[in-house]
């Protein structure tokens, strides 16, 4: 997948994830909670009947306090299944023991696949990444995989990329296919990026 990146991206991306190597570990996990209360709190979460979310990997703001709590909350949760093309089909999320290691680290639900248009119902929808710019413009980890779900996804939807505090608001290089996003949720909050 990394052959298909624009070389403008690449460069950022590169900054972005060396930076988040150099995390304490000990601050990842109380971010992960900070998140975790702020989308929990959200009005647009606490309405959704379906969240989807993902599995956090590597150096990526953890998931796994928020996907607790949505549980506990009583919500259905959809987990991406990265496809062999980038693409993205959607499992429910049943706990821990549903999750099975895939491709690139990922741990990806086992159970029956809804389809890649199944992401389209899903009230929320929570996507990982690297920064986004200002007005919702997201980088993520250059397989497209997101900017394809996102186009599935009804104008309208609350869609949040999940991140670093500094990683909001950054400079973004922009390419045609690109899909915004309409929050970023940080240790520091949420904040809304457009309409
Ligand atoms: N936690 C999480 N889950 C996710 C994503 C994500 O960004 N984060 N995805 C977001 O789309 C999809 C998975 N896409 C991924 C694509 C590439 C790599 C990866 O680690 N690639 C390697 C090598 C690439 C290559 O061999 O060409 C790398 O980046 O070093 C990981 C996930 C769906 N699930
Ligand atoms: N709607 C689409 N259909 C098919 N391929 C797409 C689509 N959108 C993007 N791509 C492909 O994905 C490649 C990577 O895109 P980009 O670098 O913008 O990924 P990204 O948005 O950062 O990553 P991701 O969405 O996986 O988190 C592009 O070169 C493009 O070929």
């Amino acid at each position: 997948m990394r052959h298909m990146q624009s070389p403008a991206k690449l460069a950022v991306r590169d900054r972005l994830l060396t930076a988040r190597g150099r995390r304490p570990l000990v601050d990842v996990v109380a971010d992960a909670h900070a998140i975790a209360a702020h989308l929990l709190g959200a009005p647009e979460v606490r309405r959704a009947a379906t969240v989807a979310a993902y599995v956090s990997i590597d150096g990526e703001p953890g998931t796994g306090p928020l996907l607790d709590g949505l549980r506990a909350a009583g919500k259905r949760v959809v987990l991406p299944v990265l496809l062999p093309d980038g693409d993205l089909d959607w499992a429910a999320y049943d706990g821990p023991d549903s999750l099975l290691p895939a491709r690139f680290g990922l741990l990806e639900p086992a159970g029956r696949r809804l389809g890649p248009e199944s992401v389209g119902t899903a009230d929320a929808v929570l996507v990982p990444g690297l920064a986004v710019a200002a007005d919702g413009l997201r980088l993520g980890r250059g397989g497209g995989s997101y900017d394809r779900a996102l186009g599935r996804v009804p104008v309208g939807t609350f869609t949040c990329v999940l991140l670093y505090d500094e990683e909001v608001g950054v400079a973004v290089p922009a390419e045609p296919h690109d899909r915004r996003v309409t929050h970023a949720a940080s240790p520091a909050g949420i904040v809304r990026l457009r309409g």
